[in-house]
């Protein structure tokens, strides 16, 4: 299956987005008129710059306002259209978009239609170009695929074909039963093909699909399922990414690339297990399946002065039990949590941070293999000689993610490049690391969900909006099996906001209050809580005697869905990093996400 992106979906002049797209590995690209229009290259340098970086020209679009308009009118569009038949010529590009009319003057007549794209065709023809009719979900009379498809059989032109695009499909309906009409269209009509997906918002079609479109696996629709019965139909051209986005226009063009191209190559995974033949495409096909983490092996902080961390870990129970041979690495566990601490070179350039994770993978070099091929950058294996040749690589927001087989044997054990020393025994509270909140800068939250998603296996829920003092935060958790992993991935902080950029590791106790008194004992110091809260809980939820006192005294938050309780509290915040200690009973899923406003206000009130 060939691939392409259309220049629209990228930041940039037209000559970046080119080169973004060939050097992410796109097979085409669909030009985008503006693109053109404010480019100072000739078609005939762009043609040839396109083809010295090895991409077609899939698609010239769009024309609008085309069809269903009074005749003189329509002269108009003829004159407008032998123009850009003559530039697709120069351009080299033999297919252009007509997307459905939203014009006042457009008449509500199925057989005006038909008759002026056919004569439109006709002229196409003549300059060797297909017309590829798609209807825009807000088309003022056709906005439906079904209906397009209608106007397209009875002209009945060899050059007229319909373009099919996933967002205007989708957002219409996501009812399959309202897509069986695809396969009422022979694959030979279907001239073009354009993919994006979307949150699942409930907002006006048009703005929606001009700004939050996203890249397939990044939103709610099932764009896999689509294609799927798309491919049935014998539609051989490319899979094309058209995604108009707000945050895609202003990111880098280079990474945005990478990350549609990872959502293609996820994509025809996916149909290759719903049995499409994948043809020559090199690396899906031998992409060793996705075999989620199972665990967080450890988290590992960097930071340019250990005394302040190592204060923490020390109150929160945590003993110092090795170091690593031959850097400035400590190890602390307490239970089954390890937190490595990092006194070397990146912290004196990052501060105090989250850096890094293990985790915990079922075959480390089969998931290293997979995040290659899935165009993830790929972490030198060993550090120094003697180090264990462990599997890394690198999230889109920089986290380094080793792959881990602990005290597996036969597997690299990175245990195994720690050397023990004499330590005063670890605390009894049983932590686990329960969760790891990895705030993302603003241009990576929907490449942060699908890396997860398809490098990983992680599974990605739902959206939340998260009000801070300051600004509105929206957090989506990914998740592996058994909730072993747990990553809520936020976004929405200003660069330079320390509080709101702040990571966590949630610690789960057996028992919270516990741990928490033994913390503030071993004198940690808790996030305090307003009163105000506490009252609100009353008035939510009915406690037994004195346990709101509990509460209140250490600053426990508590929360409850269908499943059941959730008992949290934090620690300061050192640098970057704070701990959350927590209690998950009864099989509750979230992470508190109600409580979070008044965390994240306590948190501003402590700086
Ligand atoms: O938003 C638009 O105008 C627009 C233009 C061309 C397309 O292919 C499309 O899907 C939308
Ligand atoms: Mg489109």
């Amino acid at each position: 299956m060939r691939t392409s992106i259309a220049t629209v979906s990228l930041s940039g002049s037209l000559t970046e987005k080119l080169t973004a797209a060939a050097r992410a590995g796109f097979d085409g690209v669909e030009i985008f008129e503006n693109d053109l229009l404010a480019s100072p290259l000739a078609p005939e340098e762009i043609r040839a710059r396109c083809a010295d970086l090895g991409l077609s020209i899939d698609l010239y679009q769009p024309m609008r306002d085309v069809e269903a308009v009074p005749e003189d009118e329509f002269a108009r569009t003829l004159r407008r259209a032998r123009h850009k038949f003559e530039l697709m010529g120069r351009l080299g590009a033999d297919t252009v978009l007509v997307c459905s009319s939203v014009s006042p003057l457009a008449e509500d007549d199925d057989a005006l239609a038909a008759e002026q794209l056919a004569r439109l065709a006709d002229l196409a023809g003549d300059f060797g170009v297909r017309v590829a009719y798609e209807a825009l979900a807000w088309g003022r009379h056709v906005s439906t695929y079904d209906h397009a498809w209608h106007i397209v059989e009875t002209a009945g032109h060899p050059a007229l074909g319909t373009c099919l695009d996933s967002f205007h499909i989708l957002s219409r309906s996501s009812d399959p039963k309202d897509l069986k009409g695809i396969a009422d269209i022979p694959g030979e009509k279907i001239f073009f093909l354009q993919l994006a997906d979307a949150p699942l918002l409930g907002m006006d079609v048009l703005q929606w699909s001009r700004h939050h479109r996203c890249f397939p696996g990044q939103g709610g629709f099932d764009v896999t399922g689509l294609v799927h019965r798309i491919l049935h139909t014998g539609y051989s051209g490319p899979l094309s990414l058209e995604v108009f986005n707000d945050v895609f226009r202003q990111a880098e063009a280079g990474p945005t690339a990478v990350d549609a191209r990872r959502s293609l190559l996820v994509l025809q995974e996916e149909l290759g297990r719903l049995g499409h033949e994948l043809g020559e495409e090199q690396g899906v096909a031998a992409l060793p399946a996705p075999a989620a983490p199972t665990a967080v092996a450890f988290a590992e902080l960097v930071t340019p002065d250990a005394e302040p961390v190592s204060a923490l870990l020390g109150a929160l129970g945590f003993a110092r039990t090795a170091r690593h041979r031959g850097k400035p690495v400590e190890l602390w566990e307490q239970g089954e949590a390890r937190v490595l601490v990092n006194t070397g070179p990146a912290a004196r350039r990052d501060g105090t941070t989250l850096a890094a994770l293990g985790l915990e993978c079922p075959d480390p070099a089969a998931t290293a293999r997979r995040a290659e091929a899935l165009l993830a950058p790929v972490l030198p294996r060993r550090r120094a000689a003697e180090d264990a040749p462990l599997d890394a690589v690198a999230a889109p927001d920089g986290t380094e993610l080793f792959l881990c087989a602990t005290n597996r044997p036969g597997l690299p054990n990175w245990r195994a490049d720690f050397e023990d020393v004499p330590h005063t025994p670890a605390a009894a509270d049983g932590l686990r690391i329960d969760h790891v909140a990895l705030t993302q800068p603003w241009h990576h939250f929907d490449e942060a969900v699908l890396f997860h998603r398809g490098v990983l296996g992680l599974e990605p829920r739902e959206s939340v909006d998260v009000p801070d003092p300051y600004g509105l935060l929206r957090s989506r958790a990914v998740t592996g099996p058994g909730g072993g992993v747990r990553f809520p991935l936020t976004v929405g902080a200003a660069p330079g906001d320390d509080t709101a950029q702040a990571r966590h590791i949630a610690l789960a106790a057996d028992d919270v209050v516990a741990a928490a008194r033994r913390f503030t004992a071993a004198g940690g110091r808790l996030l305090p809580i307003p009163a105000n809260y506490y009252d609100d809980l009353a008035a939510r939820f009915e406690f037994a005697d004195g346990e709101l006192e509990t509460y209140r005294a250490l600053g426990i938050l508590y929360d409850r869905d269908t499943h059941g309780v959730f008992r949290h509290c934090y620690t300061h915040t050192v640098g970057r990093v704070f701990f959350e200690l927590v209690q998950r009973d009864g099989g509750y899923q979230g992470y508190g996400a109600a409580n979070a406003p008044v965390r994240l206000a306590a948190q501003r009130a402590q700086r």
